[in-house]
């Protein structure tokens, strides 16, 4: 009586339930197994498990099986070590990025005076799980990135371009590398809002910031300081070649006019260029260097580009 009733649960629980015997033969399965994986009894009981399921990772297998019966042990296989074992539908209405059940798989050895005799495997759907966790580090990434990236423009916002900064100048003392900075600063660009009108001013800022970026090699950090200020760091790069860096910074722009409501709106830059120096004990210190000399540059002028003194 007792032996119906488990039966009777067994097929009733949400959970594949196989059993196999040594040599990993089915000798039992339940009906949530059967409706997932679509099969009759009598194409499964009795056959081999690698014959019934031949998308199975054979020696993978082989070996958890084996390492069972010799150990003794249970073992888990969960779906961030492998998303399923076993082709199985999944009956959950939602989307995911699989076909098959997501599966956390229980091994458990089944003994008999002493001897591991068979082996019950029990397949647990977790799909949900599966699909909420991969959504959770789909929303975790994007929010770590908007955390480092500025809305308007794409580049870096000033609190990460700093931190990237700070990065940069102790790897720069330490190793005794060169290091440049370049800040630069949208000419005139109050009178160019007054103009235009906020938006765009925001499309300017937009072009321009695009333009930068596709000068820049990979490795350079590129970042929105301030409202039209934006800087690029530079590592391993002497003044001569942050110099020509800020040059083609200044001419791609100047050359550049930016389509706003039919209108071309021409702007010029002008720029600030320092590279570390013994008396920089501090980022801040290059930053107010190269800040200086952007306002050397805007003073002499505008759209130009002006090195900072060493001293
Ligand atoms: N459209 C737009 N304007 C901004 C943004 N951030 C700052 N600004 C504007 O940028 C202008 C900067 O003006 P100023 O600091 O006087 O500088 P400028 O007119 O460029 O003059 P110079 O730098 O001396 O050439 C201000 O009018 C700000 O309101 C932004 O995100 N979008």
């Amino acid at each position: 009586m007792l032996d119906g009733l488990c039966d009777k649960i067994i097929n009733r629980l949400n959970t594949g339930v196989l059993l196999l015997d040594r040599n990993f033969n089915i000798l039992m399965w339940n009906r949530f197994l059967a409706v997932h994986a679509n099969q009759h009894d009598e194409q499964v009981i009795g056959k081999n498990i690698f014959q019934v399921f031949p998308e199975l990772p054979r020696k993978w297998l082989e070996r958890k099986l084996s390492s069972v019966i010799q150990l003794k042990n249970q073992s888990f296989c969960g779906w961030e070590q492998r998303h399923h074992l076993f082709e199985l539908a999944h009956s959950r209405p939602i989307t995911t990025d699989s076909d098959f059940m997501a599966q956390n798989c229980t091994f458990l050895p089944i003994e008999e005076h002493g001897q591991v005799t068979q082996i019950c495997i029990l397949i647990e759907d977790v799909t949900d799980i599966y699909h909420y966790q991969t959504q959770l580090k789909k929303t975790l990434q994007e929010l770590a990135l908007s955390n480092r990236i500025d809305g308007l423009t794409q580049a870096f916002n000033r609190k990460h371009w700093e931190e990237c900064l700070a990065a940069e100048f102790s790897r720069a003392r330490r190793h005794h590398s060169s290091l440049a900075l370049v800040m630069l600063d949208l000419d005139h660009f109050k009178l160019l809002n007054d103009t235009h009108g906020h938006q765009g001013g925001d499309k300017v800022l937009i072009e321009t910031a695009k333009a930068i970026n596709e000068l820049l090699r990979m490795g350079d950090l590129f970042g929105r300081y301030g409202g039209e200020e934006f800087a690029v760091i530079l590592p391993n790069t002497e003044l001569s070649g942050a110099e020509e860096v800020a040059e083609r910074i200044r001419q791609t722009i100047a050359l550049k006019a930016v389509d706003y409501q039919g209108q071309n709106i021409g702007i010029t830059v002008s720029l600030g260029v320092a590279v570390l120096a013994q008396q920089d004990k501090r980022y801040e210190d290059l930053i107010s260097r190269a800040d200086n000399a952007l306002y050397k540059a805007k003073f002499s002028g505008r759209n130009r580009v002006s090195l900072a003194d060493a001293s």
